[in-house]
């Protein structure tokens, strides 16, 4: 498996794996044996109704070809699809298949299958195994780290666990599928990573933006390892966010109200990080943590075909509401990643209002 990368995350939880390479779904078995999984233990696969024909077919004849008996279900492909009730549908449909404590979630997908159905791992008769195989770019950070959840209609990821996959295995050959808007969305997660953790691989995504936007298959695969091995280290510290890993949340405070003020699904999740990562960087200038970064931030967002900037039907009186009710934030303070330089974040509590209301006046405004 000459192309195949392997990076480790440690968890006191778990060790394992992410592969990334071209061609790995046909790998599967391989790589399913060598982790010691015994071919009897049964496997469910939940993908989405535009991923499932392209690829369930594929994954699971690979897996039953070498003895595995392995059930599908299909939930509608939109972030509509991260609700309760469609997690009480899948344990129905894992208690008809006669799933059982032994049994194993095959996360096909998209971050929306990756957090639904890890969130049915992680609850399915108080916790099963589950493998992440994600299929967009953006997935290359939601499924490593072990959120996992559902939204609520006050909320993005209210209702979840923390609970690690058994491996990840990206193959990189989905991605040549993946529609236009999906490419630009996983891209501010990329970025997300470079800026909070790696200037060098800010300075590098400037370099190779077209490539990366053409999908280049050498430099997607990079900044996808580049990208987990940011996130890897911090979930190795500090798994359950008592603290440091609060950083991978920067540009989510605003992002996750945008994408719930907005109605779910009307910002991909990628564009929403996108507009909260310029408001949060403008933030940190408005509270002098750190020198002028945000046109910095922008302009790498904008060349990667990234919205930036507010729409003007969100208000931003929802928008407060739903910022105080973040998972970060403590008896109502607002709370926030907030750059100190490219490389470096910081958790932030208790941002004054005034400060946030300039941000948002300013985030609303036209862009450089
Ligand atoms: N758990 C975490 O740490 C974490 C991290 C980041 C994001 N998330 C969550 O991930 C979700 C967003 O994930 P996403 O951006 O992957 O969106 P998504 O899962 O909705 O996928 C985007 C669209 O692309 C389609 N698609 C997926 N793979 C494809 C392929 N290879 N070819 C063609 N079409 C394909 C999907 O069917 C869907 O229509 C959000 O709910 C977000 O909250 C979680
Ligand atoms: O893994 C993390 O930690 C993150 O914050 C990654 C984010 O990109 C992701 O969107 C995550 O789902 C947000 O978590 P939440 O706890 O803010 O809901
Ligand atoms: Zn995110």
């Amino acid at each position: 498996m000459s192309n195949m990368r392997t990076l480790t995350v440690d968890t006191r939880a778990r060790s394992y794996p992410i592969y990334v390479g071209a061609g790995l779904f046909k790998r599967l078995p391989d790589l399913l044996e060598e982790a010691g999984w015994d071919s009897g233990r049964p496997l469910m696969l939940v993908t989405d109704d535009r991923v499932g024909p392209l690829y369930a077919d594929q994954v699971q004849r690979v897996l039953t070809d070498h003895g595995y008996r392995v059930g599908s279900v299909s939930v509608p492909a939109t972030e509509q699809s991260k609700t309760l009730s469609q997690l009480e549908e899948l344990t129905t449909a894992c208690i008809q298949a006669g799933m059982d404590r032994s049994g194993g979630i095959l996360a096909l997908g998209g971050g929306v299958v990756g957090d639904l159905a890890g969130f049915l791992a992680a609850s399915y008769m108080r916790g099963i195994s589950f493998i992440q195989l994600p299929t967009t770019l953006l997935a290359h950070d939601s499924s490593v780290g072990g959120k996992v959840g559902v939204n609520h209609p006050l909320g993005k990821n209210m209702i979840g666990a923390f609970h690690q996959p058994s491996m990840v295995v990206f193959d990189v050959e989905t991605l040549n599928t993946l529609p236009a808007r999906q490419v630009s969305s996983g891209y501010a997660e990329v970025v997300k990573h470079a800026w909070i953790g790696d200037a060098d691989f800010v300075s590098w995504l400037e370099e190779n933006r077209d490539g990366l936007t053409n999908l280049d298959p050498d430099l997607t695969t990079e900044a996808i390892l580049r990208g987990c091995a940011v996130k890897a280290k911090v979930v190795s510290q500090d798994e359950e966010e008592a603290g440091l890993r609060a950083i991978l949340n920067y540009g989510h405070t605003i992002g996750h109200a945008l994408e719930a003020a907005a109605g779910y699904g009307t910002y991909t999740h990628g564009e929403a990080v996108a507009v909260g990562m310029v408001g949060e960087t403008m933030l940190g200038e408005e509270l002098g943590l750190c020198a002028p970064l945000a046109d910095r931030m922008e302009a790498l967002l904008q060349a990667f075909g990234l919205p930036t900037r507010l729409r003007a039907d969100v208000r931003d009186a929802e928008l407060l509401e739903l910022m105080r009710r973040d998972k970060k934030a403590q008896q109502g303070a607002f709370t926030f990643a907030l750059p100190r330089e490219v490389g470096r974040v910081e958790r932030v509590t208790g941002v004054p209002e005034g400060p946030l209301q300039r941000t948002l006046d300013r985030l609303r405004g036209d862009s450089g």
